[in-house]
């Protein structure tokens, strides 16, 4: 090769070097799925033997191989010198390392999901105890397992954590009590759907983003055909800028109580609507008799248990019975809870304890004592636990979220600041109906 053939090489090579980074640097997703996932899925099959044979997840199984045996001479060679040996190639039974059958390595936005079956005798807990080694394994930022069905596990390998930036939502989908808060770490959208899971818990250490999470509903919820009601027993100061997309606030124990028994009461109007027609649920009914649904939400729900002395205990077994009650019975009749606050614990008192078994959608941010995530998802599986334990300070806003399945995922809520939501209620005030029209109160019979 000449000189200058030497240079043209060279240059050729440079300047795919520089499209490749160019690629790869202005649009990575298509880097991913053309250059880097191909070269990953050659990766991982080439690799997947050693690496479980390092995580200690191969099984030992007896195989016929060629094996080359080192065969000492014999005669007159090995006589005159005593180290001679001959190779000897025999087909014999040996013990042999089997992997887990790995199947299709599947792209996704963040890495790639693989199906593995598993070995008799394993579970997909070793598995999850050898995430860790096979993300190193792999040069990724996670691996998480996921056991959907007997015998099989699914591993979920991300390259990056897709948490660290949340992209806006584009707002709202079109479909009724469906929002949008963030995103999952498998990339997916964090979506909540209160149609399928109504009632939420929603808790987190100070400053683990429950406000911000709220906002984001309350962004997301504003221009929906929905009525919200906000219990903020914060003395108002988080809830009162959204006051004009709130069709009732009530901002102390007192209010509350008997905004939650207005609500309840609107709960057996629309029973009593739903038998007189025949129907099961509002959904059941003609659509221009449907009533809107009511999404409530509640910040600072310990307030509404404590009791400074005894002459509080009436008050606060009404609310506790109004809220058990409006949990139990709501899903039926569109209206649904969120709560949130830093501990939802039984040393609230035992009207918590049954409250919090009805509230089937769990978000648990950042806690500070391990009680409270296992109040918040110790019903679940204990991975979950661990992984709410692990949430970092430094990221406000990432909470484990899980459904009624039974299934959880990280994920974070897009950060919605305290004007966005302030600007969304001012934008859709409109849509807030008047709560005494909604919840059928005639004002002018009362006066
Ligand atoms: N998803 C997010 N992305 C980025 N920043 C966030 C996110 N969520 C919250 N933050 C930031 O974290 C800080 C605390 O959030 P937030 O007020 O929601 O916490 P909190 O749990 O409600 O706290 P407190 O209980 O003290 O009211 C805020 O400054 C907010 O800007």
């Amino acid at each position: 090769m000449d000189v200058q053939t030497g240079y043209l090489v060279l240059g050729v090579l440079a300047a795919a070097a520089a499209g490749l980074w160019a690629w790869r640097h202005w649009h990575p997703l298509s880097f991913w799925y053309g250059i880097g996932y191909p070269l990953r899925v050659v990766h991982v099959y080439l690799t997947w033997r050693a690496v479980t044979s390092g995580c200690k997840l191969t099984r030992s199984k007896r195989a016929f191989r060629v094996t080359l045996d080192a065969l000492p001479v014999v005669g007159p060679a090995a006589r005159s010198a005593a180290n001679v040996v001959e190779y000897k190639r025999r087909v014999r039974r040996v013990d042999v390392e089997q992997a887990p059958r790995l199947g299709l390595v599947l792209p996704t936005p963040y890495g790639w999901r693989v199906r593995v079956k598993l070995h008799d005798g394993q579970i997909p807990d070793d598995y999850a105890k050898a995430a860790e080694r096979l993300a190193h394994a792999w040069r990724v930022h996670g691996v998480r397992v996921l056991a959907r069905k007997p015998g099989k596990i699914t591993l979920l390998a991300t390259r990056r954590d897709p948490l660290v930036h949340i992209a806006p939502s584009g707002g709202w989908s079109g479909e009724l009590l469906v929002v949008r808060l963030g995103n999952l770490e498998n990339g997916e959208p964090w979506v909540i759907d209160f149609r399928a899971v109504p009632h939420w818990i929603n808790v987190g250490a100070t400053q683990s983003g429950k406000s911000n999470l709220c906002n984001a509903i309350i962004k997301e919820l504003a221009p929906q055909p929905v009525a919200l009601v906000g219990f903020d027993l914060k003395g108002g100061v988080e809830f009162t800028p959204y006051a004009p997309r709130l069709s009732a606030l009530a901002t102390n124990r007192k209010e509350s109580v008997d905004l939650l028994e207005d609500l309840l009461g609107e709960v057996h109007n629309r029973m009593a609507l739903c038998r007189t027609h025949g129907a099961r649920n509002v959904w059941k009914l003609p659509e221009e008799l449907r009533p809107m649904p009511i999404v409530a939400l509640v910040d600072e729900v310990a307030e509404l248990f404590l009791m400074a002395d005894k002459s509080e205990k009436d008050e606060v077994a009404r609310t506790g019975t109004a809220l058990l009650r409006i949990v139990q019975l709501g899903r039926a009749f569109a209206v649904y809870l969120i709560i949130c606050g830093q501990r939802i614990g039984s040393d609230l008192g035992p009207g918590v304890t049954a409250l919090r078994a009805q509230l089937s959608g769990r978000i648990c941010h950042r806690v500070n004592d391990p009680e409270t995530a296992n109040m918040a998802l110790g019903d679940l599986d204990p991975a979950a636990l661990d992984a709410a334990r692990l949430i970092p300070a430094e990221a406000p806003g990432v909470a484990i979220a899980a459904g009624q399945d039974g299934t959880w995922h990280r994920a974070r809520s897009e950060y919605v600041s305290e004007e966005a939501a302030e600007a969304a209620a001012y934008a859709y005030a409109t849509l807030a109906p008047a709560w005494d029209e909604l919840i059928g109160r005639d004002l002018t019979a009362a006066a």
